[in-house]
């Protein structure tokens, strides 16, 4: 039997459970169960389904049984900034609320006449998103102040999930940066921020690192899936282990390209300088205390919600055809503009943004398709530009890992649109990236280098350049 190690990744629009096992150097992976996530509305919020997830998770894993699987571990890695509260009797006070959730317009404003904006990013070296942790807490503590009032364990989502499964309380380290409430330099929490903002410092648990063990399963879950697992910690925060699988980081930038397109780099320091301020990168923890200088573009988010305005006539794969048949430009819209962080209608919100910026409205699935993709080219450009800036370097270039990077035109594009060369996949970035913090961990994997190798040797990855070049 082969030493299997399970990575559940979750993210925005769709869960996997996926096992690993090493064959020699090769990492094989085997999908154990796939399943769809999307915002529920909830006592008047937009809210994650948690319970419905951590049931889909329990599913995964006792499918390992059919399958023969033994697993020797198990990680779960998640989307960034939400979190639950618990009570005294480790009950939940909360829902899951999600980051699209309007509760938090207006609380960034807030929050940043209270401590400098300049400050904070001094502190955290953290991006402002009006969903992050911070003004999620803030609107809280606004709307509700009872509930943060009786709140004793502040957990994000991939440490409630592994609270259900092991009993243990922590919060992980890549993840609980996208609160903007880590100090970049102390890699711990900002009491500071925290006292200054009137959140109760006790809630937030011990900061735990990738690789280490947070604990094995509930005596009752042993039962239901017949063996015990320990739990061993992954970059929980799902882009903090997809930016693990990017074969060769050096001189690279890569793009995370999933519901958010992450663009961004791997860095050994957090850079809170005004510039970057400025132009709204973040510094978000990654594994072995190293950072991920990235900003958030709108990404696929956009294709996902034009597909269900056609309910789903239309698979992704169809909407990428469709979108290659339109021969003329299309209009471009700002991507990053708030208006497209939950329209109701995203195909109505971007024939409004062309009407108002006078262009021509796009109005067949083709063309709708083709304006997302290309408006998605445009604000890499311009983020890719940032970064050449603010290192004072040109970086050679671009690996796109995830869902979306099996979109080869868009590939195409940012290959055409930025004259560098485009690495595409691993797909299951997030899951191999989960994986091989296990597998190091385990001591069947030397270190992040070693596992980038076999990643390399184990997984297809497409290079895509300029066509006006010859390929
Ligand atoms: N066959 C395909 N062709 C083109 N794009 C695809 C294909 N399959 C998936 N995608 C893109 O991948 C995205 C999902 O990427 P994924 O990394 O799974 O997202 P997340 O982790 O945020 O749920 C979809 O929104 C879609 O745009
Ligand atoms: C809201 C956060 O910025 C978001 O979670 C982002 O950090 C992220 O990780 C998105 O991952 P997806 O797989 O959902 O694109
Ligand atoms: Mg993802």
């Amino acid at each position: 039997m082969k030493n299997h190690s399970l990575a559940v990744d979750i993210g925005a629009s769709s869960g996997r459970v996926i096992a690993g096992a090493l064959e020699k150097d090769r990492l094989e992976l085997v999908e154990v169960h796939r399943f769809e996530n999307k915002l529920i509305e909830k006592n008047g919020h937009f809210c994650w389904d948690i319970e419905a997830l951590f049931s889909e998770i329990k599913k995964g894993i006792k499918n390992c049984n059919a399958m023969g699987i033994k697993p020797l571990s198990i990680g779960i890695d998640t989307w960034a900034v939400d979190f639950v509260l618990l009570d005294e009797n480790d009950e939940l006070l909360t829902d899951a609320v999600a980051y699209r959730d309007p509760r938090t317009d207006g609380i960034m404003e807030e929050v940043t006449e209270i401590f400098m904006k300049e400050r904070l990013y001094l502190e955290t070296g953290i991006q402002f998103q009006k969903f992050n942790t911070i003004y999620q807490l803030y609107a809280l503590k606004k709307q509700n102040p009872e509930v943060l009032e009786k709140a004793k364990t502040f957990l994000m989502i991939p440490d409630y999930l592994h609270f259900l499964l092991t009993g243990e309380k922590s919060n992980e380290y890549t993840n609980a940066t996208s609160t903007q409430l880590i100090n970049a330099f102390t890699k711990n929490w900002d009491k500071d921020i925290i006292n200054t903002l009137g959140f109760n410092f006790d809630m937030f648990q011990e900061i735990k690192m990738p690789k280490e063990t947070l604990g094995t399963l509930r005596e009752e879950l042993v039962s239901e899936f017949g063996f015990d697992m320990p739990v061993i910690l992954p970059a929980t925060h799902d882009t903090g282990s997809a930016v693990l699988s990017v074969p060769q980081v050096d001189d690279t930038i890569y793009i995370s390209s999933g519901t958010w397109s992450l663009i961004g780099v791997e860095n050994y320091f957090p850079i809170c300088v005004i510039k970057a301020l400025d132009y709204n990168f973040t510094n978000e923890g990654g594994m072995d205390y190293q950072f991920r200088f990235l900003k958030n573009i709108m990404g696929l988010w956009m294709i996902q919600e034009v597909k269900r305005n056609y309910d789903n006539r239309y698979s992704f794969a169809e909407l990428v055809e469709k979108s290659k048949e339109v021969t003329e430009k299309t209009a471009i819209v700002n991507v990053d503009d708030q208006r497209f962080l939950k329209p109701a209608n995203m195909i109505e919100e971007i024939q409004q943004y062309c009407r108002e910026t006078n262009q021509k409205v796009p109005e067949h699935p083709g063309e709708i398709a083709k304006c997302v993709f290309e408006s998605l080219v445009v604000s890499y450009k311009k983020a890719i530009s940032e970064i050449e800036d603010i290192f004072e370097k040109e970086f050679h270039s671009i690996s796109v890992i995830g869902g979306g990077s099996q979109n080869e035109l868009l590939n195409q594009l940012i290959a055409d649109a930025t004259k560098k060369e485009v690495f595409a996949g691993p797909v299951e970035a997030t899951a191999i990236g989960n994986l091989v913090v296990q597998f190091i961990a385990h001591g069947a994997i030397k270190d992040i280098k070693e596992a980038r190798h076999i990643i390399s040797q184990s997984f297809e990855v497409k290079k895509y350049v300029h066509s006006m070049v010859e390929k």
